[in-house]
């Protein structure tokens, strides 16, 4: 509960959520900040407090740090990254977890919306915080000016690369469910990451079974030459050489529920379950 951590200090009183890194307490910034009145949410609990004017603590004045330089990245110049005395350590303290990618990549039709929905639900039942990006969804919106040409597919899985990545630096559990047909393209969202944080699952579902499954009709239209491009018919599909985790062989016999379950093993053996 974030009141049990409250701290005042020299009038700022700060909310410091269980077990706030010592690295990243605030104490040490206070002195430059002047009256201040705590915020007391619904549950009474007091949170980060402001300045008798209302507005919250110039953090740059307290941080007190050097500033770094100025960088260009991309088409960006002069940008400067900020630093947040509240880190990703913290995020994942109040969560009880660890933040990470769970890449889920096949073909159409493969499952791939439907094991990341089933993963969602058993780990959220264990009380673990998740989010879905899944392509048909992300396509509704940040992507929606994207084809499936291969340098908008490239950018798709670019973006959520990206997105995934801010996800699991706010250290909730990201499940992105892509087809995401080229290797180099889940290569280069597997380097955003740290080392392990990034957790590819092929689907390993054959074009015959997912075809016969079709469930949008897509795969006739295919075939029908009523959509051009369409992976695994006439648009290729790159099967991960080194992922770590392997789903859907046939014979095997494996539904959503016990597919999640070989992820959530995963998770657990890996320590992601708990912060
Ligand atoms: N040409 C073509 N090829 C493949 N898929 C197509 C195509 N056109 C539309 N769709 C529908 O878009 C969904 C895939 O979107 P993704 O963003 O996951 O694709 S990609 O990763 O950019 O390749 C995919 O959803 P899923 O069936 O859930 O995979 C299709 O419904
Ligand atoms: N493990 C599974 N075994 C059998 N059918 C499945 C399985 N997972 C999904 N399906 C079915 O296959 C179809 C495609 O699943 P979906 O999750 O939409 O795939 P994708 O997101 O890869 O396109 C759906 O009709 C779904 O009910």
């Amino acid at each position: 509960m974030i009141a049990a951590g409250a701290k005042s200090l020299l009038g700022l009183s700060i909310a410091s959520p269980k077990g706030l890194s010592d690295s990243n307490s605030l104490s040490s910034h206070s002195r430059s900040v002047g009256v201040v009145r705590s915020c007391v949410s619904m549950d009474g609990s007091q949170t980060l407090s402001h300045n008798t004017n209302g507005s919250f603590p110039e953090l740059k004045s307290i941080n007190g740090k050097k500033q770094g330089p100025l960088s260009t990245v991309g088409n960006s110049t002069n940008i400067k990254w900020h630093e947040c005395p509240v880190e990703k350590v913290d995020r994942q303290r109040l969560l009880d977890q660890k933040g990470c990618v769970i890449w889920v990549t096949g073909l159409s039709g493969s499952g791939k919306s439907t094991l990341a929905c089933a993963l969602n639900q058993m780990l959220y039942k264990k009380g673990k915080l998740c989010y879905i990006l899944d392509g048909d969804n992300v396509r509704h919106g940040l992507n929606r000016d994207l084809s499936f040409k291969a340098e908008d597919r490239a950018e798709n899985i670019r973006r959520v690369g990206e997105v995934a990545k801010l996800f699991a630096d706010a250290g909730i559990i990201c499940i992105a469910s892509l087809i995401s047909p080229y290797r180099t393209d889940r290569d280069a969202c597997r380097n955003l990451l740290p080392e392990g944080d990034f957790v590819e699952v092929f689907m390993d579902v054959s074009l015959e079974v997912c075809e016969a499954r079709d469930p949008k009709g897509l795969y006739k239209l295919a075939r029908a030459g009523k959509i051009k491009g369409f992976t695994g018919i006439d648009d290729p599909y790159e099967p991960p050489l080194n992922c770590e985790i392997s789903l859907g062989r046939e014979g095997s016999g494996t539904s959503p529920i016990e597919m999640a379950e070989v992820i959530v093993g995963y998770l657990e053996n890996k320590g992601y379950l708990q912060a």
